[in-house]
């Protein structure tokens, strides 16, 4: 059975003041209730030392939500995967969709950030995501299968055993609209057996997790599913209470 693994995705949220009181409270309460469950916040970049500092020794793991491709250089703006280890991330997000649709990222390019973070010991959370048109189009199963054959096709050996893969339906990011669970798990099951024609160990290891929409009153049904791994959390990673309830549902589920 894989551990299950509830990751919040902060955005481009946050103060060193709100951070603080939000990570405290995550802290304190992840050491409360039963069950186990991995669990960590991707943040902005400036507030990776925040996190350094104040999540060291915690249960709570922190990463960042985008990486270079480039291992060091001329690159103005541009963090290394080097860079985000020296803070302490273990893992970063790669291919979020918005990074696709707003910063013209193809799946190559987030291919090659999922080698990068892995060449530097981090584990990449590689979003793949059908959009409304595409899930009208009945595209889905081939929009995905595209985007997770371009990272698997640049990792060797066994790396690919070593991702985090996301599904986040682009229609349902931050619309309040969520993929029923039988939806969700239609979609991870085509994944894990993508995983799975890869290696036998990377359809065993890696963790599926569902992205969009997911709250504390759905979390249950979908981290139910038997290839839903955990989940990637935008909005509701904003507040602890929501966020833990979140987690919650991850060790019932585990
Ligand atoms: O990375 C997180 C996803 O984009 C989900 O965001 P959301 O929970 O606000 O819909």
């Amino acid at each position: 059975m894989r551990p299950k693994l509830v990751v919040g995705n902060w955005k481009m949220n946050g103060s060193r003041a709100n951070n603080a009181s939000l990570l405290a409270g995550i802290v304190d309460g992840l050491g409360k209730g039963k069950g186990k469950a991995q669990a960590a916040v991707c943040v902005p970049a400036p507030y990776l030392q925040q996190c350094a500092d104040t999540l060291a020794g915690s249960e709570l793991a922190w990463g960042a939500q985008d990486v270079s491709v480039h291992a060091s250089g001329a690159y103005t703006g541009e963090v290394a995967a080097s860079m985000l280890t020296d803070f302490g991330c273990r893992y970063v997000i790669v291919g979020h969709s918005e990074r696709r649709a707003y910063h013209g990222e193809t799946d190559q390019q987030v291919a090659q950030k999922a080698l990068a973070a892995l060449n530097a010991g981090l584990t990449p959370i590689v979003c793949v995501g059908e959009t409304l048109d595409q899930r009208e189009a009945g595209q889905t199963n081939v929009v995905v299968n595209k985007q997770l054959s371009a990272v698997l096709e640049l990792l060797d050996g066994d790396a690919a055993t070593r991702i985090v893969v996301a599904y986040e339906p682009v229609w349902a990011i931050g619309t309040g609209k969520t993929a029923t669970p039988a939806m969700a798990q239609e979609v991870h099951a085509e994944l894990r057996s993508q995983l799975r024609a890869r290696s036998l160990e990377a359809g065993e290891k890696v963790a599926i997790l569902y992205g969009g929409s997911m709250k504390p009153d759905n979390a249950a049904e979908l981290m139910a599913q038997a290839d839903i791994d955990g989940g990637l959390i935008g909005g509701a990673a904003l507040k602890a209470a929501d966020f833990l309830a979140i987690i919650d549902a991850a060790k019932a589920a585990a």
